[in-house]
């Protein structure tokens, strides 16, 4: 069990995700703290976990050797020059997960170079089945980098990624993809009510089947398609399906889905550097 200190700033839905993972992982809540302006916020955190709270960021980095910025990214701007005072004494680690906030944007407004781990989580991590992708300005250390990627696998699964850019493809894929798969889930359910089954069988025979074919693909050897394959009788039922997937190009929209994703991360990564 960790004693280190780490202090969230911003204590909403995601933090409240890590916060939990952390702690069923063992980590002491007598070393978390985290502040928020909300004072329901506060209590509600205070009164799930047993952590420490503070209206003041500033107060909640006493003695933090991680920080986790956990706020939204309108307001980054205005919370790291308000706290950047107290980190360039003590220089802890600055985890943030915030979207489309880049590390030189950061290291601007904390006005000196301070160890910046970018992570991309994704909504699941409530459930501690995240997918998040992770990355390190060259100021951060091998020691910094296990810290980040022990916290935030808590959360889920961890992959680094080697340069910047990527995080924003990374948001495309596993930071937007809940919706994508929840967008699918809907579709699923309707049809399965408009060929007349009751809503509630629709639901959990469509939920079920998202699962079970996502373990199926994360513990398998074989690739999607060739689980796709074995499900596809020739002449079935199945192919009858993949066939309607396919006139509609399945692929290529799916393509530029992810595509339009990415570029409106690019976009707001520029509207908030050039913004401050
Ligand atoms: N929801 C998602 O799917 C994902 C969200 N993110 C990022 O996570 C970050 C947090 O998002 P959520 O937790 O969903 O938002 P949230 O709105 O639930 O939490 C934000 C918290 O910040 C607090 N806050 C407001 N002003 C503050 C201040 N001046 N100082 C400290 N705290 C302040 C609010 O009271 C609130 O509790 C965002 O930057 C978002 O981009 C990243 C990946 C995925
Ligand atoms: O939709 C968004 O902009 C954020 C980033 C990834 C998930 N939600």
């Amino acid at each position: 069990m960790s004693t280190a200190r780490i202090a969230f700033i911003g204590g909403g839905n995601m933090a409240t995700s890590l916060i939990a993972g952390l702690i069923a992982d063992g980590y002491a809540p007598q070393s978390i703290q985290v502040s928020d302006p909300n004072p329901e916020q506060r209590n509600r955190l205070q009164a799930r976990f047993g952590i420490r709270t503070f209206a003041d960021n500033r107060e909640a980095l006493d003695a933090a050797e991680t920080l986790v910025l956990c706020i939204k990214p309108q307001m980054a701007a205005k919370v790291c020059a308000d706290i950047a005072p107290v980190l360039a004494d003590s220089r802890p680690l600055v985890l943030s997960i915030m979207a489309g906030v880049p590390e030189s944007a950061m290291q601007r407004w904390f006005g000196t170079e301070l160890p910046i781990v970018r992570a991309m989580p994704n909504t699941p991590a409530m459930v501690q089945t995240g997918a998040i992708g992770l990355h390190a300005s060259p100021e951060v250390d091998a020691e910094g980098r296990n810290r980040a990627e022990t916290i935030m696998r808590a959360a889920g699964l961890v992959r680094w990624v080697s340069e910047e850019f990527k995080i924003d493809a990374v948001t495309a894929i596993s930071g937007s993809g809940p919706a994508y798969f929840f967008l699918f889930m809907e579709a699923m359910e309707e049809a399965g009510v408009s060929l007349g089954l009751d809503a509630e069988t629709a639901r959990l025979l469509t939920i079920q089947t998202a699962l079970g074919a996502a373990k199926m693909a994360m513990e398998s050897n074989d690739p999607p398609s060739r689980l796709r394959e074995q499900v596809t009788s020739p002449g079935g039922t199945t192919e009858r399906a993949l066939s309607v997937f396919n006139e509609a190009d399945l692929h290529t929209l799916v393509a530029k889905a992810a595509t339009a994703a990415r570029d409106r991360a690019i976009e707001l990564s520029r509207t908030l550097s050039e913004d401050t």
